[in-house]
């Protein structure tokens, strides 16, 4: 039997006890404080923001939105994580991306404290977690750790093979599983007979942003499959970068597309949020 990874159902369950846990910082006089800004006017992104704030809202968290034109400029938007940087109620700064075309996201996220940097992209969250005394760490693949612990799925001695070498997903999820004990492996668009190296996989991370592309010919038998993806196909549905209905077949344990790796990205920028308030208020 293939397990279905839940991860909307994994998320309830980790913000169920992470309620519990703000509600007993608020008797020590802590709130735990996030701040989300938001650039110009993408869809998806304005979802995603709204979904973080309904979360953090159910959990007693304050959020606050700092909303900016798609026309806002690189000074205006430095100087509102600035003033965030310097905000005692805050605790966690996230700039959402895609951010527009004039501004740069790496002179952005480098101007984020790093002490606030709750999605783990500032180069000393970065470092830290390629020293392996992680700090700060990217949602997603944080999310994606805590979905496997959730299901008592093991990655040491594992083959790993993650398909995707961004900045938030690939890059950080290599260095958690390293840190982690698998042995792991990099590939990506450029990589020759891909499918020759996904076939060695154990645990195979899809984030390579193309529709339904992993197939079940591309998975080893009984390997644990993790789809990143979140693409339209051709009817305009909502899928992932991996085939679901034939891997699942092979596989022993995969992510759905919705309810899979979305919901964990979410449920860890807010258990991020809550452990970056813990350590600035030694609470
Ligand atoms: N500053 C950041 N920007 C972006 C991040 C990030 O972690 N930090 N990640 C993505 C977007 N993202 C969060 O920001 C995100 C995307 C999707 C989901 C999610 O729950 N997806 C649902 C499906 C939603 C739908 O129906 O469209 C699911 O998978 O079930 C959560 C978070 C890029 N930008
Ligand atoms: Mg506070």
């Amino acid at each position: 039997m293939t397990m279905i990874l839940d991860g909307k159902q994994t998320a309830n369950s980790l913000m169920a006890d992470l309620k519990t846990e703000v509600a007993a910082m608020k008797t020590r006089g802590i709130t735990p404080g996030l701040a989300v800004v938001l650039v110009g006017d993408d869809p998806a992104s304005a979802i995603y923001v709204r979904n973080k704030q309904r979360r953090a809202q159910e959990l007693g968290i304050t959020s606050v939105l700092r909303r900016l034109p798609s026309s806002a400029t690189q000074a205006e938007v430095l100087a509102v994580v600035e003033a965030l940087n310097h905000d005692d109620t805050i605790d966690g700064i996230l700039v959402q991306l895609p951010l527009p075309e004039q501004v740069d996201p790496d002179a952005v996220i480098a101007a984020i404290a790093p002490s606030k940097d709750v999605d783990g992209f500032h180069a000393n969250n970065v470092g830290r977690l390629w020293e392996n005394n992680p700090g700060v760490v990217a949602s997603t693949p944080y999310g994606i750790m805590a979905l496997l612990k959730h299901y008592g799925i093991t990655v040491a001695g594992k083959r790993a093979v993650i398909i995707g070498r961004s900045n938030i997903v690939g890059r950080p999820m290599a260095a958690l599983l390293l840190n982690a004990d698998a042995t792991v492996t990099m590939t990506h668009s450029k990589t020759p007979d891909l499918f020759a190296v996904t076939r060695e996989a154990d645990l195979l991370v899809v984030a390579i942003g193309r529709a339904q592309f992993v197939t079940a010919e591309a998975v080893k038998p009984g390997a644990v499959v993790i789809d990143v993806g979140m693409d339209r196909n051709a009817a305009g549905k909502l899928v992932g970068d991996v085939d679901f209905d034939s891997v699942a077949k092979v596989a022993s344990a995969i992510t759905p597309v919705p309810g899979g790796v979305g919901p964990m990205t979410i449920a860890a920028l807010m258990i991020q949020t809550v452990e970056l308030a813990k350590r600035h208020h030694n609470g």
